[in-house]
């Protein structure tokens, strides 16, 4: 499928309000991510009423209205980030008609290949995917395109720094602009700055992140070794560069594939890992919360898929939402990061490719689980520090997104997405994890790999399912 993309226009839109400057420093939670790429979803909305003439008189001006709309509660995501040479570390800045990227375009793609259950080439969504511009004196929070897929439908793509948001943050942001948009329809209103749902409207009291003795210090030296090491020991040219990590090159074979596990799935899963532990040498109470469950199947699987030497080094990590683990705890819409990660590694592969390799996964991310508590945020630099003790070759996975984001309930006015992806699991060796479209609690996982080795993922994950 050689799909093309017409690009109809590029064109600012600046908060509907904004008269006031807003500048927000960077907490220790944001330097963790700020070097790191950015997070790329596009969410493919099913519409066959979407004519060309339907798109550019009512999707593209009430998309774009409720943006500005929306952006009047979210002006840090209109502003850029920047490190002033006497500040320790950067801050976001907005000041008055600050803008984000909004890019129109039509696509001949086929939508129902992006939207489907078999493997495409994942070449075919970075077309819908806005650039995010970055350098070393600045770099953009956010920015959006919206692609028209002619009497099939239309998708939304979305551009995110991390080291501005997370996770929770965008979704936030992503159901402010929907819930905005919807209501302008319902109300055929363009109210500008129309009031959100209370827990939608974000808080930017970053006193509330209480930073350890100088965590951040200790952070942005950390990432001066990194950037050091990954130069091969060439110190960094500009020490306040913000300019992102290089992303590795794609291999044009790489397939995208979208697993839809359902709830009873997930049961026969856990059921598996009961008998299979009670029945163990060793049997011990694991936790099989949905995450573990799945994660831990997936991460066998896939280190299977790719098989070879069974002492080939692996490794694994997951993002943890600190939300609740500060004290005391964040608000659910507080702006910004509160995510940290947990990982374990290095390991070898002949741990997860045996019999008894989806009990093991499963005792490891129970037991890594098991253990977050207060401590985590602290344990940021000890995470940067792990980044060089990778070896080389190793395959190591983790985790974008989650399933509590909500991000299939996204109706601008015009139904829920017919699917969400991450397109940004692309620059690692990442899963990505939602809930289920049909809300019946099963969940989506996302994967990316090379053509032949998605395919015996395939048959791994479906045949793991049977027994
Ligand atoms: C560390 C964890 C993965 C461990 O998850 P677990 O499910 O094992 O454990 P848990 O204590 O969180 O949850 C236990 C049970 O309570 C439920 N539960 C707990 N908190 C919940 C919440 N806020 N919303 C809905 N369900 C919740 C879980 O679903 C689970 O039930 P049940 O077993 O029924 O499910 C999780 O705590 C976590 O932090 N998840 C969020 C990670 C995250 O934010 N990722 C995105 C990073 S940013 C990123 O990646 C970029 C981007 O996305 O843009």
């Amino acid at each position: 499928m050689d799909s093309s993309l017409n690009v109809i226009e590029v064109s600012r839109v600046t908060p509907s309000d904004s008269s006031k400057s807003l500048t927000l420093p960077l907490t220790f939670f944001d330097l963790l991510w700020f070097k790191l790429h950015p997070v790329e979803r596009v969410f493919l909305y099913r519409l066959t009423d979407a004519t060309r003439p339907f798109f550019d008189s009512v999707i593209v001006p009430n998309l774009k209205s409720s943006l500005s709309s929306t952006l009047s509660h979210y002006l840090p995501l209109a502003g850029q980030l920047v490190w002033d040479s006497i500040d320790q570390k950067p801050s976001i800045v907005y000041t008055p008609n600050d803008a984000v990227s909004f890019t129109v375009a039509e696509s001949n793609a086929d939508l129902s290949w992006l939207t489907g259950n078999k493997p495409f080439p994942t070449a075919e969504l970075y077309p819908l995917v806005p650039e995010l511009s970055n350098s070393d004196d600045s770099a953009t929070a956010v920015s959006f395109q919206v692609t028209l897929f002619p009497n099939q439908g239309f998708c939304i793509g979305v551009n995110a720094h991390h080291g501005v948001l997370d996770g929770k943050t965008t979704t936030n942001f992503l159901k402010s602009w929907a819930h905005t948009c919807k209501r302008h329809q319902e109300e055929q209103e363009q109210t500008a700055n129309a009031s959100l749902p209370q827990d939608l409207i974000p808080v930017y009291d970053r006193t509330v992140i209480k930073s350890p003795e100088d965590m951040e210090t200790v952070i942005l030296n950390k990432w001066q070794s990194l950037l050091k090491f990954f130069s091969g020991g060439k110190e960094p040219d500009n020490p306040k560069s913000l300019k992102l990590l290089p992303s590795p090159a794609i291999n044009p074979d790489v397939v995208r594939f979208t697993l839809e596990l359902t709830r009873e799935d997930i049961q026969t899963l856990r059921e598996r890992l009961k008998r299979e532990s009670s029945s163990s040498s060793s049997p011990k109470e694991l936790r099989l919360s949905t995450f573990v469950v799945i994660y831990s199947y997936v991460l066998t699987c896939i280190i299977r898929a790719r098989g070879g030497d069974p002492n080939r080094p692996i490794g694994y990590g997951f993002a943890v939402d600190c939300r609740s683990l500060m004290d005391p705890p964040m608000p659910s819409n507080y702006f910004g990061n509160c995510v940290s990660a947990a990982f374990k590694m290095p390991m070898t592969a002949e741990l997860v490719m045996g019999e008894e390799g989806f009990l093991v996964a499963a005792r490891m991310v129970s037991d890594l689980v098991e253990g977050l508590d207060e401590s985590v945020p602290f344990k940021i630099p000890e995470l940067l520090d792990a980044f060089t003790t990778i070896p080389p070759g190793s395959q190591v996975l983790s985790v974008a997104g989650s399933t509590r984001f909500g991000v299939y309930g996204l109706d601008f006015g015009w139904g829920n997405p017919e699917r969400v992806v991450i397109v940004s699991i692309d620059q690692g060796e990442a899963i990505s994890m939602a809930e289920s479209r049909d809300g019946n609690g099963g969940v989506e996982i996302g994967f990316s790999l090379k053509k032949h080795e998605m395919e015996v993922l395939i048959d791994l994950l479906h045949a793991g399912l049977k027994n």
